[in-house]
């Protein structure tokens, strides 16, 4: 290098000045030398002024960040009180694709056009798992509620909770008859006008989702269990709470760094899942033990009667049920992660859709009549328990139209499962999503998008605008429709939740008529999950001769 320096430069400055006196001597005489100075100064000036200049190239390439002036909570307030207000007002003043810090940290957020890239670009760039795991409340439930992956449960659910599987059917009168025992409890205690307030029937929607998941997945018997009955609920209650689902602004939800530690080291330290895992292996470990005792005491074709239909039964077959090859342990430490991942994924979020439903019917009596005609028809007088299977439901357009339409219309917050960049990625409009940031989108953005839903007034509940079009059922997961997701991680839970949201709006409809004395309100707007409404439903119990079932 000192060979190349030229003797006369003009340039020179006594580096040693500032260099610490510890330094070797060699280098010390080194940075005295006049000519070696300048050299390195000139290198040095330019080597920054080059990194600055293509750090500042990239950065100006980032979609336009929304300004914030706290650094601790970033936009993170704004958002929690509005966020459908915030959000809009992002997108019209910095077009469809912007950065705002949220969560405690810059999220990239997309607008209809480019929402789906965050389906078609996983796998190339964009992953799903590592999205939601970076959501701290999310680390809760996989690194300590589950270690199995989201992938895991989702393989489970599709093999045994839709329509192909060959036990689908067998659900139907399994949810029923958990439904109509808790109506009984909840609603028959009626005044002389045979009318009774419920205040608050998110707890009822609850309640019945707990118990027909419980019915479905560890089976009728167990589900009577109160145990079972207490995971079952207060899972995703707690998962919740842990991870500030319900405490906007919490301090978890605002700084990652803290939710990490909340999440790895606080809540490990506590083992808040310990006593749901506990729960689980005995009962449930008790159970497989007396289904194997009960297999080897009958016959073939006994068995084929009195065989469970709930996924756990499956499960076991799949591992070697009736071989005597299962052992208990080691099948309940596989399981047990995977069915309170299972139980968060399928309870909280089915219970918010379904309470957005119950509460719109109740709204107008036009929707419980439109309704109830065609309750009237396809149950056709028939007073049979079971008579509204998965199949038989299917048919009900009106209800399924209703049920598309609150699911499109309602969610306005940002998707809880955002994707995170593997690699910096260039959008088509030539932004760059740097590497490691969170990608999301909003799912309403693309629900109102007059030209993605192929109509004038998407911004507007119609209730019926799905009637006749088979490719919009509530199922129909599609680029314009994306609250089940869409592709690869679309919701395999999505063919059960939309039964259970039916089901249930079918039985109600068909014994009461409902109305809200007092109206809707929503006590916290939406973070990453859609918030529930709350507000007194009242229900009147028709005449005797009109109730269908
Ligand atoms: C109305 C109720 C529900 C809604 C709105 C909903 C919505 C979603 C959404 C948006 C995703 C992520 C899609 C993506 O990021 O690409 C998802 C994934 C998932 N849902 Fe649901 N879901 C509901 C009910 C259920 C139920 C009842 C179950 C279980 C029976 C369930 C199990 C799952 C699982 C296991 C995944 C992860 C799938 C994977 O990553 O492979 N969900 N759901």
């Amino acid at each position: 290098l000192t060979n190349k320096v030229p003797v006369d430069c003009p340039v020179s400055f006594d580096l040693s000045a500032f260099a610490p006196t510890w330094l070797p001597q060699s280098i010390l005489a080194r940075l005295q030398n006049p000519d070696f100075d300048a050299l390195v100064a000139i290198g040095s000036v330019g080597g920054l002024l080059t990194a600055l200049a293509l750090y500042l190239h990239r950065r100006s390439r980032f979609p336009p960040l929304v300004p914030y002036t706290n650094p601790v909570y970033g936009s993170t307030r704004e958002y929690a009180e509005k966020p459908k207000e915030f959000l809009n007002a992002a997108f019209d003043k910095y077009g469809p694709v912007f950065r705002a810090n949220i969560l405690g940290r810059d999220q990239v957020i997309l607008d209809h056009d480019y929402a789906q890239l965050l389906f078609t670009l996983l796998g190339k760039g964009l992953d799903h798992e590592q999205g939601v795991i970076d959501l701290q409340y999310f680390d809760v439930i996989i690194k300590l509620g589950s270690q199995h992956h989201l992938h895991d449960s989702g393989k489970m659910i599709l093999k045994y909770l839709n329509p192909a599987s060959p036990s689908y059917e067998t659900y139907g009168p399994i949810v029923q008859l958990v439904y109509q025992k808790a109506f009984k409890e909840a609603l028959e205690k009626m005044n002389e006008k045979n009318s009774i307030d419920v205040e608050d029937p998110f707890d009822l929607c609850k309640k019945c989702l707990a118990d027909a998941m419980a019915s479905v997945i560890v089976g009728v018997d167990l589900a009577n269990d109160k145990d079972i009955t207490w995971v079952f609920i207060n899972v995703s209650e707690v998962v919740a709470e842990m991870g500030g689902l319900e405490g906007h602004g919490s301090l978890a939800s605002i700084l990652p760094f803290y939710g990490r530690l909340h999440a790895y080291y606080v809540m490990k330290v506590r083992q808040v899942m310990k006593p749901y895992k506990t729960v689980l292996r005995a009962k449930v470990g008790a159970e497989i033990n007396r289904r194997m005792a009960l297999r080897q005491t009958v016959t073939e074709q006994q068995w084929k009667e009195i065989r469970p239909h709930d996924v756990l039964q499956g499960l076991l077959e799949e591992h070697g049920f009736g071989s005597g090859a299962i052992k208990v342990d080691d099948f309940m430490g596989k399981i047990e992660n995977m069915l309170l991942f299972v139980i968060f994924a399928a309870i909280h979020g089915t219970a918010v859709a379904l309470s957005w439903v119950l509460y719109l019917v109740a709204t107008d009596s036009a929707y419980q009549k439109q309704i109830y005609d065609e309750l009237t028809d396809l149950v056709n007088g028939t007073d049979d328990a079971s008579g509204l299977t998965p199949s038989v439901l299917k048919s009900a357009k009106y209800l399924d139209s209703f049920t598309r339409e609150v699911l499109r219309w309602r969610p306005d917050c940002l998707s809880p499962t955002p994707r995170k960049a593997m690699k910096d990625l260039t959008l088509p409009n030539g932004y760059i999503i740097p590497k490691g940031m969170l990608v999301t989108h909003v799912f309403y953005r693309t629900h109102v998008n007059n030209e993605k839903q192929n109509c004038e007034d998407s911004k507007e509940f119609r209730p019926w605008r799905h009637v006749g079009k088979p490719a919009a059922t509530s199922v129909n997961v599609s680029n314009s429709f994306l609250t089940f997701g869409v592709g690869k991680t679309a919701c395999p839970g999505r063919y059960l939740a939309t039964y259970e949201i039916k089901l249930f709006i079918a039985l109600l409809v068909s014994r009461y008529k409902m109305s809200l004395p007092k109206g809707i309100t929503v006590d916290q707007p939406g973070f990453t999950f859609q918030a529930p409404p709350s507000g007194t439903i009242t229900f009147k119990q028709r005449a005797l001769e009109d109730i269908l079932l």
